[in-house]
C-alpha cells in the first residue's frame, strides 16, 4: 500500500488545501500528518512545540509520516517540516511525492502570524519565513519529483496542474 501522491513544501503553499481537494478529485481518503500528530498526542503543535521544544514534535512527526507511507493509499499530506529528517527522506524515496513551491511575500501572506505555525510566531516571522525557504528549497526538490508554483494560482487550478504533472509523470 502506497500512498497516490504525498504533498510537501513549505508553510502556506497549501499542502492541506490541495491536498484535501486532490484527494476529493481522486476520489481517495485524505490524511494530513500533522492531524496524526494532534490525534495521536492529544495536543495542539503549538502546546508541543512551547512546552516541549521543536526535536519533540520532530520525533512525533517521523514516527507520524512512518505509520501514514505504511498505512495510506489516499493523498498524504506532510507538515512542512517532516523533509528535515533524514529518515523521512529515505523513507520518501520510491513514493510519488508533489513539492508545492511558494514564494516569500505569498507563503508569508497565506502563513500569516497564526500562533498555530508556532515556527512562524516569533518577532521577524518574515526573515524567519525567507531562512526556512531558502534552507528547505533544495530538501523539497531533493525528494520530489513533481513541482507546482502556487503563488499565482487559485487552489482549484494548483488541483490541475498536480493532476496533469501526475499524469505525465505516470506515463513517463
Ligand atoms: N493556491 C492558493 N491560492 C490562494 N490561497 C491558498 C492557496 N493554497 C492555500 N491557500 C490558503 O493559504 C492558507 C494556508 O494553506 P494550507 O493548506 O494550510 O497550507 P500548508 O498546509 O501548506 O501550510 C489557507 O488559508 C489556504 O486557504
Ligand atoms: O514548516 C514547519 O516546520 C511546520 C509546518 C506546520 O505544518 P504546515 O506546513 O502544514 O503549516 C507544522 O507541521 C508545524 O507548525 C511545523
Ligand atoms: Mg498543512
Amino acid at each position: 500500500m502506497s500512498p497516490r501522491a504525498v504533498v510537501v513544501g513549505p508553510p502556506g503553499a497549501g499542502k492541506t488545501t490541495i491536498g484535501r481537494l486532490l484527494a476529493k478529485h481522486l476520489e481517495v481518503a485524505f490524511r494530513d500528518t500533522d492531524d496524526d500528530v494532534v490525534r495521536a498526542s492529544g495536543r495542539a503543535i503549538a502546546d508541543i512545540f512551547a512546552n516541549d521544544g521543536e526535536p519533540v514534535f520532530r520525533a512525533m512527526e517521523e514516527e507520524a509520516v512512518a505509520t501514514a507511507l505504511r498505512e495510506h493509499d489516499g493523498v498524504l499530506a506532510l507538515g512542512g517540516g517532516a523533509v528535515l529528517s533524514e529518515r523521512t527522506r529515505e523513507l520518501l524515496a520510491g513514493h510519488t511525492v508533489v513539492f508545492l513551491s511558494v514564494g516569500l511575500a505569498e507563503g508569508a501572506r497565506r502563513a500569516g502570524l497564526s500562533t498555530a505555525r508556532p515556527l512562524l510566531a516569533g518577532v521577524n516571522p518574515r526573515a524567519t519565513f525567507k531562512a526556512l525557504l531558502d534552507a528547505r528549497l533544495p530538501i523539497y526538490r531533493s525528494v520530489a519529483a513533481v513541482e507546482i508554483a502556487t503563488d499565482d494560482a487559485g487552489p482549484d487550478e494548483v488541483v490541475a496542474q498536480v493532476v496533469a504533472a501526475l499524469a505525465s509523470t505516470a506515463s513517463s
